[in-house]
């Protein structure tokens, strides 16, 4: 048993943490735990049988729910180690045979049945259902292994999410100057002003460049320009999936174990401690002085980061615990939107010509805004951008399921399908933005599809069609911070760049697909120089 463990836990140490060359490489991994499990011999028999045994007993109650590939015990594991590989074809497969039947079908995954909410009927209904029918911690936990990784207590009090729309969204126009200023410095350092074309790693970049303007909000300056601690602030995403993956694989009872010895969080919350710490138990000593004397605190960091702190304070939290929580911060914010920004840069490289309504529109609106990309209406302003990020993002979301919820009671939808407590159930998002009955010629990427609609088809709006940031009230509250950070990137570089791939190329790199996580390629190039018109 311990032989077959510590294999498994080498697999993931022996991983190099350096951005995007780690647990994604999923096949790699796979093929090593398998490996590991046969290699030890009559444990992994009994391991074996044991999870047949519990997949057997465990989600009886879902036999009613339509289900794709088999679902009898052993071939349901085997089918579940297939949707790591092929969950696509299956999540579409289930959406075309059900989407408008039952509205609800089944996936195997290696740990247990994902139930599949589909068509909008039943998406509807699931967002409105309530906290107390479904919950959206609980689907978090069972997404991330939340518990096992993060610890209860982040599952249980997760106080920074509420923070995000109180605090940042509610006072976003705040923010736009820094965000500018931030981001402006970022392509300056990461993509320069060469009138020559110059080759950067597209996903790279577009991190570094996100990471920097995020955490300007974050955790200000100086901060967010080290690269240290913007190291560990994008790793943070690899460590959570790269640990989730693992522990993911194998069944509930078993969890606790694996965790203890792959769990990469620990040891990252542990370097962010040493790096930002003294600086955390600095900020939350001040406020207390100045709270005690009854002073206001002149020049008080109005960051993300002071705002945890704040709130730790009232929760009784650790330093620690706050350094934690902004990571989770972190971990919600940079990977998701780099990567749907990086998405988008694809199709403009592909056809560079794209370029060109969007600058018309950009330069008109610096006209009537005074020549400031940052002013309070400037962003809201650019539809065709929106359009842009929005069909892009329809076509290529983060992940291939969102609203993410576990059953807390039984569930019944108006198909007659019933849910018991305790299932792991998902919107079919990919699925949903793909059906031709929502969007004519779903498959094709129409940059202006939204332009002449209403707000309720801009980029960061939500539909029963459209579930690329959730639904109901988990949906994505820092889905506005995202949308702003997005467009006045997409401005930025249409106005003074030009941007195309390596030899021309008009060839959209292929996304890779990890389980239902949507990646675009993360080793291709874009060309960019600086225009000579700018
Ligand atoms: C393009 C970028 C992003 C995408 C595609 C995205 C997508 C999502 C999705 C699908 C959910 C789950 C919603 C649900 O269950 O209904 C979510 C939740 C969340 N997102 Fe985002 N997100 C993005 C950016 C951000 C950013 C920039 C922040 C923070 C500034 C953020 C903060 C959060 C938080 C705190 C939650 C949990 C909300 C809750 O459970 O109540 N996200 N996001």
């Amino acid at each position: 048993m311990d032989k077959v463990l510590y294999r498994l836990a080498n697999v993931a140490i022996a991983e190099d943490s350096i951005i995007y060359n780690s647990i994604m490489e999923t096949d790699g991994l796979l093929v090593a735990a398998l490996f590991a499990i046969i290699r030890g011999s009559w444990m992994a028999i009994a391991l074996g049988v044991s999870y047949m045994i519990f997949n057997w007993l465990g989600p009886n109650g879902l036999r009613q729910v339509p289900t794709v590939g088999p679902s009898a015990p052993i071939f349901a594991y085997i089918s579940g180690l297939r949707y790591t590989k092929n969950a696509r074809k299956m999540l579409l497969e289930g959406y075309a045979k059900y989407a408008y039947t039952t509205g609800v079908y089944k996936v195997p995954m290696p740990d247990q049945w994902l139930v599949i909410v589909a068509g909008p009927k039943q998406i509807e209904e699931l967002k409105r259902m309530s906290d107390d029918q479904v919950s959206n911690y609980g689907g978090i936990d069972e997404l991330l292994a939340a518990r096992y990784i993060l610890g209860a207590d982040v599952v249980a009090n997760p106080y920074h999410m509420p923070l995000v729309h109180a605090k940042l969204t509610r006072n976003l126009s705040d923010f736009h100057a820094i965000m500018k200023d931030e981001m402006w410095s970022a392509f300056s350092d990461h993509i320069g002003h060469s009138y020559e074309w110059t080759s950067v790693p597209a996903l790279k970049t577009v991190m570094s460049i996100i990471s920097r303007t995020s955490n300007r909000v974050f955790v200000g300056l100086p901060l967010c320009r080290d690269p240290e601690f913007l190291s560990i602030s994008t790793n943070i995403t690899l460590d959570i999936g790269q640990s989730r993956f693992l522990i993911n694989l194998f069944p509930a009872f078993m969890k606790p174990f694996i965790a203890r010895l792959v769990n990469k969080v620990p040891a990252r919350l542990h370097e962010a401690y040493s790096k930002i710490g003294s600086m955390v138990e600095a900020r939350r000593q001040h406020a207390e002085e100045c709270k005690q004397n009854k002073e206001e605190w002149e020049d008080k960091p109005n960051d993300f980061l002071m705002w945890l702190i704040d709130e730790g304070v009232k929760h009784g939290y650790t330093n620690e615990s706050t350094v934690l929580y902004l990571l989770m911060m972190e971990f919600v914010a940079l990977h998701t939107a780099a990567m749907s920004f990086t998405h988008a840069l694809y199709y403009l490289a592909a056809d560079p010509s794209l370029a060109a309504p969007m600058r018309q529109e950009v330069d008109a609106v610096l006209e009537e805004e005074g020549g400031d990309l940052g002013s309070r209406t400037a962003v809201s302003k650019l539809r065709h951008i929106d359009s842009f990020l929005r069909e892009s993002q329809r076509l290529n979301g983060t992940n291939a399921t969102t609203v993410w919820r576990k059953t807390v009671k039984e569930i019944t939808f108006s198909s007659g399908i019933t849910i018991p407590p305790g299932v792991f159930l998902s919107a079919a998002a990919t699925a949903t933005h793909l059906d031709d009955q929502h969007y004519p010629n779903a498959n094709v990427f129409d940059p202006w599809r939204f332009v002449g609609s209403d707000n309720a088809r801009s980029f960061a709006s939500m539909s029963a069609d459209y579930i690329a940031f959730g639904q109901g009230r988990h949906a994505c509250p820092g889905r506005h911070f995202a949308a702003y950070e997005m467009k006045l990137m997409l401005a930025h570089i249409v106005l003074y760049y030009d941007v195309r791939f390596p030899e021309g190329s008009n060839i959209r790199p292929r996304n890779e697909w990890i389980g239902s996580s949507i990646i675009p390629d993360r080793d291709a190039h874009v060309l960019l120089r600086k225009r000579t018109e700018a």
